[in-house]
């Protein structure tokens, strides 16, 4: 038997769905899932593992059109891994029209070699005419290696794509256990677990502007149990007092829910202490952005 492996990327505009067919294949929450654009910030990578193939998932920050400095950044991250993999997920919806955001992004993948599945997602949201009319219009348009139509959500036509998938990868090694599914650091996971609850629990503007950092996990000794202190950066004085909510009930939603799926996935019991810093601009600040492992 010849074992096949390689690296693989997901792109495509945000909302998509590019977190829920990730985490759809490999079975477990892994990357964040929200209702609202551009959540996903950390590169996440994840490994999916049969008996006769391994693919390890790089989930790109998302590729757009730079609007700040947060945004070349993703941009630059996203087209250095394109080069890089053997192949690319190019991931869109059921909006009728083919949009500037994936104009874009398809003119971005002309520059690069490492073939491209068009991956339609979201055909639960779609008839028959649709999903010919969406098809023949991206295959008019986009230079695809293969086209694809699933529902990550239903887990629909996941097998045929992983099968396409795998006709892309070269013969190579087992890089990671069977049974590794993630190379992210827990801390990073965790983050993404409290951002995850803050984009849930508070409506207002604020979210967008909002960082999570893990400052500190550490067993408590002779304990079974994980300390565990975040910090949550927000752009204004405003946005702070938001979070906290009245005599700190938002906060403490946030933190009791986030603190519920951390046990979840680290199996033990955990203390979260969460604190709300003031960090104007922090977008825009390198040091800032550094600390956050954006680069
Ligand atoms: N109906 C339907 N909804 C889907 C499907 N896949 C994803 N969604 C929904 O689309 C929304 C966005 O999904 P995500 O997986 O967060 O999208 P993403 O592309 O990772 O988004 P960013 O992290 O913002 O780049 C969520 O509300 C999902 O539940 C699908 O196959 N069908």
């Amino acid at each position: 038997m010849t074992f096949k492996s390689g690296f693989v990327t997901i792109i495509g505009r945000p909302n998509v769905g590019k977190s829920t067919l990730m985490n759809e294949v490999v079975g477990q929450k892994i990357a964040i899932m929200s209702d609202k654009p551009q959540t996903t910030r950390n590169k996440i990578q994840s490994v999916y593992t049969e008996n006769d193939f391994q693919i390890v998932f790089i989930d790109t920050p998302g590729i757009h059109k730079p609007k700040h400095k947060l945004g070349d950044y993703m941009l630059k991250a996203a087209k250095d891994t394109l080069g890089e993999v053997d192949a690319i997920l190019f991931v869109v919806d059921d909006s009728t029209i083919i949009g500037p955001g994936d104009a874009f992004i398809m003119e971005e993948l002309k520059e690069i070699d490492t073939p491209v599945i068009l991956v339609m997602n979201k055909i639960d949201k779609m008839n028959q005419e649709q999903f010919n009319k969406l098809y023949e219009a991206y295959k008019a348009k986009g230079n695809f290696a293969d086209i694809v139509g699933i529902s990550a959500l239903e887990r629909a036509n996941l097998d045929v794509l992983i099968n396409k998938i795998v006709e892309f990868l070269p013969v190579g090694p087992q890089y990671f256990p069977a049974d590794m599914i993630t190379d992210q650091p827990e801390r990073l996971i965790v983050a993404e677990i409290i951002r995850e609850k803050i984009l849930h629990y508070i409506h207002e503007e604020v979210p967008h502007g909002v960082a999570v950092e893990t400052a500190m996990m550490k067993k408590r000794e002779g304990k079974d149990i994980i300390d565990i202190h975040a910090t949550i950066y927000c752009e204004k004085k405003s946005h702070k007092g938001i979070i906290i909510g009245k005599q700190g009930r938002k906060l403490k939603g946030v933190g009791k829910s986030a603190r519920e799926d951390i046990e979840k996935l680290l199996g033990s019991k955990v203390y979260l202490e969460l604190w709300v810093k003031i960090k104007e601009d922090w977008r825009n600040n390198q040091n800032t952005l550094k600390t956050l492992g954006y680069e």
